[in-house]
C-alpha cells in the first residue's frame, strides 16, 4: 500500500539563499511526502558529504530513484534507507550526496505517514508518543561561523527548563530574545542577526554572558518558571595550531577545560555543546568528569550522529549528551540508531536544526517520536518558527 510510485527532486532555496535539495515521494495509494535537506556552516570533519545541489540531484536520479520506485515501500523506513545506502555505495553518501539521501529518506517517512493517515511523529514513534515534548534550546546571541564580527562563542542558548508546556517554553525563548534586543538598545549596542536569527552583536563573550544572564533571569521572573542558558562553543572551529583561538588570545586545552568548568559554575549553565575539539575525546572526558553531574556536555561535531563515533565517546566517557542532526549521517534509520544507542547509555538527546534551514518541520516530529529531551531549532526566524510552531500544533493535536 505504501509502495513508492514516484520520486521528484528539485533545487530550492535555503535560509542562507543557497540551493538545497527538496524531495517529493508519492506512493501507489496516493500518499505524499515532501522534505528538504538543511545545510551546516560549522560542519564537523566526519559528517556525511553534502554535494552541490545540482550534482546531488543528478546522481540520486541516476543511482537511487530507479532502485526505489516501484520496488520499495515508503512505510518500511529501513528498506528505504538501506536502498539509499546500496545505491550510494560509500560510507558517507559521497556519491548521491547526504543532501539528496536525507531529503528522500525524510520525504519517504512523510509519504508513509500520509498513506497510513497518521501524523509523522506517530508513524516514526508509535501510538504512545505525542504527550512528552522536548525543551527548546533557543539561540539568542551568537557569532562564530554564523555571523562575522560578533561573539567568539557560536551560540548562547536560552533553556526554559521549568516551562510547564512546550508552548510556554517557545514563547519564553522569544521573550528572552526580545529582552536582549532591549538591553542592546539601552547599552547603545547595534546588533545585526546571524544565520539562525540570533542577535550577532560586536561585543566580547564576557559582555554577552552578562547580558544573556540578565535577560534570562528577568524573563524567568516575568513568566514564573526557571530559565537557564547554555552554549554551543563549536570549539573545533576555534582550534588551530594546538590551541583555542579567541579574539583576546589563545587557550591551551587545559586552559579551555578550566575556562568551561568555571563558566558552568559561574552561570549555572544547563548545557555546553562542543566545548573542545572534535578529535579530542580525552579532553571531553576530562571536562565531563569535572562538571558532567552539573550540566550537559554535548557532542555535535564530536559525534556527527554517527553510531561508531558515539560508541567511541561512550567508551571514553567523553560526554553525557548528543546532538542529533539527520543530515550529518544522511538517513532517518541511521539517525534512529544513534538516538537508540545514546538513550541506552543514559545520554540525553538533543534534536537539532542546521544553520541553513528550510520550512521543513521533520525534526519537530522526530523529537516527539523519539521522546527527545531537547530540541535546538532557533528562536524567531521563519525557518526556525516553522519547527517551533509545529511542536505547538503537535501538542494541540492539530497535525
Ligand atoms: C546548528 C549548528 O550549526 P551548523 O548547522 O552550522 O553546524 C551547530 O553547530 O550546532
Ligand atoms: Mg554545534
Amino acid at each position: 500500500m505504501t509502495r513508492i510510485s514516484s520520486i521528484s527532486l528539485r533545487r530550492v532555496l535555503d535560509s542562507r539563499g543557497n540551493a538545497t535539495v527538496e524531495a517529493d515521494v508519492l506512493t501507489d495509494s496516493g500518499g505524499f511526502g515532501r522534505a528538504a535537506a538543511p545545510s551546516g556552516a560549522s560542519t564537523g570533519e566526519y559528517e556525511a558529504i553534502e554535494l552541490p545541489a545540482k550534482e546531488a540531484i543528478a546522481n540520486a536520479r541516476e543511482h537511487a530513484v530507479p532502485r526505489l520506485v516501484d520496488s520499495v515501500y515508503a512505510g518500511d523506513q529501513r528498506a528505504v534507507d538501506n536502498t539509499l545506502r546500496a545505491a550510494d555505495g560509500t560510507d558517507n553518501f559521497s556519491e548521491i550526496g547526504a543532501n539528496s539521501a536525507v531529503a528522500i529518506s525524510m520525504a519517504a517517512a512523510k509519504a508513509g505517514a500520509d498513506t497510513l493517515g497518521a501524523p509523522l511523529y506517530q508513524h516514526l514513534g508509535g501510538a504512545f508518543r505525542g504527550d512528552n515534548f522536548p525543551i527548546p534550546l533557543g539561540n539568542v546571541v551568537g557569532g562564530g561561523e554564523h555571523a562575522k564580527d560578533a561573539t567568539d562563542i557560536q551560540e548562547f542558548l536560552s533553556a526554559p527548563v521549568g516551562a510547564p508546556s512546550v508552548e510556554e517554553a517557545v514563547f519564553a525563548n522569544a521573550a528572552v530574545h526580545a529582552r536582549i534586543g532591549d538591553i542592546f538598545d539601552e547599552r547603545g549596542i547595534g546588533a545585526g542577526k546571524g544565520d539562525e536569527g540570533a542577535w550577532a552583536p560586536p561585543i566580547s563573550d564576557e559582555e554577552a554572558f552578562e547580558i544573556v544572564d540578565e535577560a534570562v533571569s528577568e524573563v524567568a521572573d516575568e513568566v514564573g518558571f526557571e530559565i537557564k542558558f547554555g552554549l554551543d562553543m563549536a570549539a573545533a572551529e576555534m582550534y588551530e595550531g594546538g590551541a583555542y583561538q579567541y579574539s583576546d588570545g589563545e587557550k591551551s586545552t587545559d586552559e579551555q577545560i578550566e575556562y568551561v568548568a568555571d563558566l558552568v559554575e559561574e552561570y549555572d549553565l544547563a548545557y555546553v555543546e562542543d566545548p573542545l575539539d572534535e578529535n579530542d575525546y580525552e579532553a571531553f572526558a576530562e571536562l565531563t568528569d569535572q562538571v558532567g553531574d552539573q550540566t550537559l556536555i554535548c557532542g555535535d561535531d564530536l559525534f556527527v550522529t554517527n553510531v561508531s563515533r558515539l560508541q567511541d565517546g561512550i567508551d571514553a566517557g567523553a560526554a553525557n549528551s548528543i546532538l542529533i542532526k539527520p543530515n550529518q549521517i544522511g538517513s532517518l534509520s541511521d539517525t534512529f540508531d544513534a538516538i537508540e544507542l545514546a538513550v541506552k547509555h543514559g545520554y540525553k538527546t538533543i534534536i537539532s536544526h542546521r544553520s541553513g534551514e528550510t520550512e521543513d518541520t521533520t525534526i519537530a516530529h522526530l523529537a516527539v517520536a523519539t521522546d527527545a529531551d531537547y530540541i535546538k531549532t532557533g528562536t524567531v526566524a521563519g525557518e526556525r518558527t516553522a519547527k517551533l510552531n509545529e511542536l505547538i500544533r503537535i501538542a494541540d493535536d492539530a497535525v
